[in-house]
């Protein structure tokens, strides 16, 4: 089975999947930008790939020319059929006996900035230079051997790149940043491995004429996340046993997309 991923070696894209599917075999096929990984679907190149899907911090996560992906899904004919938690702890990596007031310039994915919020705004002196992978901004820091350019990726994949931490953690106590990771694939690719976790179905819904969006939000028992851009689509995930209908009446719906029924690794409790 192969398995399309962000790369190079060590994204926090490839160490959630490894931990995803510890009991399967797969073959995992890096790719370069994260808006590869639908077309690599579409085109059969693969049959699954393992996306970062949306984050606890900025919500449902976006390719580089702003398309979200959940408006992708939406559209296109793709399934989840498996997805996981993972904390993201992104940590300051410069070279090896840099100090932290060496750096002015940081490289990072397109998404740090965001998520580090409480970082950057402390550190607004820094030029922030953006790569198209955690992973990606370390080798480059890494090829760079300058001790004023820093990195912002795990600390493994730092030390994968011979890379020392300058600083552990640049997520803020309160920016908890949790990320969810799909595989997903066309609807007919087959898939199975052995159930863990909660049972999950997500439903996609084109919510017109809603007039305030919110971020997350609990309805009776039923998790609806709101897609920031595209202010027309919402995410429904039900759980067994919940009560779908209230929801489902108290929203104009013009079309729902079933995404599939799926097994979900690390679910926190508080979405349920
Ligand atoms: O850059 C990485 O390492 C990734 O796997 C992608 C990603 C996207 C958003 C937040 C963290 C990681």
């Amino acid at each position: 089975m192969n398995i399309a991923v962000l790369g190079p070696e060590g994204t926090f894209s490839e160490t959630s999947l490894k931990q995803a599917l510890t009991e399967i075999s797969f073959n995992h096929i890096f790719v370069k930008d994260l808006g590869d990984l639908i077309p690599m679907i579409q085109t059969g190149e693969v049959d699954f790939a393992w996306l970062p899907w949306w984050n606890s911090g900025i919500g449902f996560l976006s390719d580089k020319n702003g398309n979200e992906f959940i408006s992708q899904f939406y559209e296109g004919k793709l399934q989840i059929y498996l997805d996981a938690f993972m904390p993201l702890h992104f940590a300051l990596l410069g070279q090896e006996g840099a100090h932290i007031d060496d750096i002015d310039t940081i490289h990072v994915n397109p998404y740090a900035q965001a998520i580090c919020k409480t970082f950057f705004k402390e550190h607004s002196d820094l030029k922030v230079i953006t790569d198209s992978s955690s992973a990606k901004a370390a080798k480059t820091v890494s090829d760079l051997k300058n001790k004023n350019i820093a990195a912002s990726a795990s600390v493994n994949t730092g030390k994968k790149y011979n890379l020392s931490t300058l600083k552990t953690s640049m997520v803020a106590p309160n920016e908890e940043a949790l990320m969810q990771f799909v595989l997903f694939g066309k609807p007919e690719s087959s898939f199975s491995i052995k159930p863990t976790g909660q049972k999950v179905t997500s439903l996609v819904i084109e919510n017109k004429n809603v007039e305030e969006q919110r971020f997350l939000e609990n309805i009776n028992g039923v998790e609806v996340r709101y897609s920031s851009h595209n202010k027309e689509l919402i995410l429904i995930d039900i759980y067994d046993g919940s009560q779908l209908d209230d929801i489902l009446n108290s929203i104009n719906k013009n079309k729902i997309k079933n995404l599939g029924q799926y097994y979900s690794q690390n679910r926190p409790h508080n979405f349920k």
